[in-house]
């Protein structure tokens, strides 16, 4: 891929990662639907978000392209929480369907965190459900037989595919949300990736001169543009995961903005677009925990 800036830091191109590990997971699904277990990813879409009801399609066609099964469940914006557990635990007893998620956001009349955790652990396909995130706490030196979450996986095997070193590293990744900074903070730390991580967030008392001294620096604090060139280490990796919706002030449209600023493509080593970074990761990384629960399944049956 061509550079989408002027200055020398390199593409961390995760529409090219992406398709890669695509590619390498058709040939794996292909083999587990040989041997009757096909993988299938199950969606709960809650509501009307036309942005939400976008990511959901993306997954399904995503799921076409490696031949894993579409499981799609909808609910209107007003469904009850008995509404929305009823479905959950017709998707944990659904044996076609290896892993699913629940879109988020859900409407604001249901307590999350309460959904997410009726989901069965084993088929947490963004590997967010607190048995999931706490065996990343108990089992630091691995191995983990359970779904790993897709964001900070899809960062760290970006990094990888770029030739970024993590053994010893720095890591400093800006937000502490569960999707992102929280859960890629227990990843990166664990002993195969073996980097040092700081977790940053609105407290932080000076966050630049912190950010200075990352070899990684991974901005998911949804603050556009947030990270400014000399917050960034001559040569850093910079992975640009935060979206958020901005006014354009000349046109007066809505735009997505990354957490990057301008200019840090002159400083930074390595550099993620955004789009055409970490986001298709993540959503190849999706496939892998469904894909990978199917492979365990086989092999404990
Ligand atoms: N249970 C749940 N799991 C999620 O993983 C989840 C969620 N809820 N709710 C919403 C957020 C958002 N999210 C994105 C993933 C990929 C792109 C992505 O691929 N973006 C493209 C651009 C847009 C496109 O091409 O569709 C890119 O960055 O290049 C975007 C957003 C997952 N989320």
């Amino acid at each position: 891929m061509r550079a989408p800036w002027e200055g020398p830091a390199r593409v961390l191109d995760g529409k090219a990662t992406a398709a890669a590990i695509k590619a390498d997971l058709k040939a794996r699904v292909a083999k587990l639907t040989e041997q009757g277990q096909q993988p299938g990813l199950g969606t709960l879409l809650v509501g009307e978000d036309p942005g939400s009801r976008a990511y959901v399609a993306g997954k399904h066609r995503d799921c076409a392209e490696v031949g894993i099964a579409s499981i799609q469940k909808e609910l209107p914006a007003d469904a009850s929480r008995e509404e929305i557990l009823a479905v959950v635990e017709e998707l944990n007893a659904d044996p076609r369907c290896t892993g699913y998620i629940v879109q988020l956001p859900l409407p604001k009349h249901i307590d999350a965190n309460e959904i997410l955790e009726a989901i069965d652990p084993d088929k947490d396909a963004d590997g967010l459900h607190p048995t999931n995130l706490g065996r990343l706490v108990l089992r630091p030196n691995g191995p983990i037989e359970s779904p790993l979450p897709c964001t900070p996986r899809a960062c760290l095997e970006l990094l990888k595919a770029g030739g970024v070193e993590l053994n010893g590293a720095h890591l400093l990744v800006v937000g502490r949300g569960v999707t992102v900074g929280r859960s890629l903070g227990l990843l990166a730390g664990r002993k195969e990736i073996n980097a040092t991580v700081t977790t940053c967030h609105t407290g932080t008392r000076d966050l630049a001169e912190l950010s200075r001294q990352a070899d990684i620096l991974v901005a998911a604090s949804g603050v556009a543009g947030l990270i400014t060139p000399d917050m960034v280490r001559p040569g850093a990796a910079v992975l640009d995961v935060g979206v958020s919706r901005v006014v354009d002030p000349e046109t007066g449209k809505g735009v997505l903005h990354g957490d990057v600023a301008d200019g840090v493509d002159q400083v930074a080593g390595y550099l993620s677009p955004n789009p055409g970074g970490v986001g298709p990761m993540t959503r190849a990384l999706l496939l892998v925990n469904v894909v990978e629960t199917a492979e365990r399944n086989l092999s404990n049956r």
